[in-house]
């Protein structure tokens, strides 16, 4: 079985080996490799930086209780945190031009256990394996070559054909309230009878006939979304896809297709605004309850280290003024 933070932590060495040796890229290069691209914020996550952070509540519906043991998706209320994010490194960016949030969700489950689902508003991952991540990284670093040319060579190279699509579909974010967000790894639902079933999660918001609030702003997502939750809930309903005949379970860049069955698993509503931001906390997607497993997604499984070797970093070093 798949590995938690925890473990990972304390033996780093072989539990990030996986798949083609060859591929291997150890957690601290990657993060060494997003820094040398996008810049070191001492102190922040080196990734999805910017963030506000609100304490929840998630209330199952018992619909997917036939496919799962895990506690938190029978049919008892439990407690949540949850996390919006910029994607960007910059604990101070433009927020329009960021296109790509993050939602992150912790569930405290009723016997101690603890597990995260951390999502971002797009359809698909933009590589299959964490060397393919990295390597696209570096590529973007390369001071020799012009954008022109890193454009051309990205196009060219088939582990990056969803790409040019992706970039197509970004569009400004309007509020944090109103996306969608995709967990694009796929999990094992397990239940009493060990029988596994592959899913994906996403969650949708629950959008109400307009209050008249005024649009969001872009420039304050978190102001828009402090002042929606005062004048009545957000919420969003937690959807689990359910893979049919050949729906690939390793693979974030490959979508399933639309037809496979959605079942609303439950509904999260956020209550109180987090005056520590959760900074403290680090949403690893790995962390396993009993009835919910990993995938082997390569990139799933690469998150965990990745995000204990940021965590690591941003947690002894001091903030800069910014
Ligand atoms: C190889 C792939 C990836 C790498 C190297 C990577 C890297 C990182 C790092 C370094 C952090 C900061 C962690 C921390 O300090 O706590 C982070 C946070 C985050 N990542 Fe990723 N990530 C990857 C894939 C993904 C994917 C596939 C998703 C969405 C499905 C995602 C969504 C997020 C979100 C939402 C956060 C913010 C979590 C929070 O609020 O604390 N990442 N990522």
């Amino acid at each position: 079985m798949f590995k938690g933070i925890e473990e990972v932590n304390s033996e780093k060495s072989d539990a990030v080996m996986f798949g083609n040796e060859d591929k291997y890229i150890a957690p601290d290069e990657a993060v060494d490799a997003i820094e040398d691209f996008a810049g070191r914020y001492p102190g922040y996550r080196r990734a999805h930086a910017k963030g506000i952070a609100f304490d929840a509540e998630f209330v199952p519906n018992g619909n997917v209780a036939s496919l799962t043991k895990a506690q938190h998706l029978q049919d008892e209320k439990v407690q949540a945190v949850v996390r919006f994010s910029h994607s960007t490194v910059k604990p101070d960016p433009p927020e329009w031009l960021v296109p790509i949030k993050g939602m992150a969700v912790r569930f405290s489950l009723p016997n101690g256990g603890v597990t995260n689902l951390t999502m971002a508003n797009v359809p698909v991952f933009i590589t299959k394996t964490p060397e393919a991540f990295v390597r696209l990284l570096k590529m973007m670093t390369k001071g020799e070559l012009s954008w022109r040319e890193k454009w051309r060579v990205l196009r060219k190279d088939p582990e990056y054909r969803t790409v040019p699509t992706l970039l197509k579909q970004l569009k400004p974010t309007a509020s944090f309230a109103e996306e969608t967000y995709n967990a694009l790894h796929s999990y094992y639902l397990v239940n009493e009878q060990d029988k596994r079933q592959a899913v994906r999660f996403r969650w949708v918001p629950v959008l109400e006939e307009d209050k008249g609030l005024p649009a969001g702003r872009m420039d304050d997502l978190e102001a828009e979304l402090i002042e929606r939750m005062k004048s009545g809930d957000v919420q969003f309903r937690l959807m689990v896809r359910v893979a049919g005949e050949g729906d690939l379970v390793d693979d974030p860049s490959v979508r399933w297709p639309d037809e496979r069955p959605m079942i609303e698993a439950g509904i999260v509503t956020l209550k109180s605004v987090r005056e520590d931001a959760a900074e403290s906390l680090v949403f690893d997607p790995t962390m396993e309850v009993e009835g919910l497993e990993c995938s082997d997604d390569p990139i799933l499984r690469y998150r965990s280290p990745v995000y204990a070797e940021s965590s690591d970093r941003r947690l002894r070093e001091e903030r800069l003024p910014k």
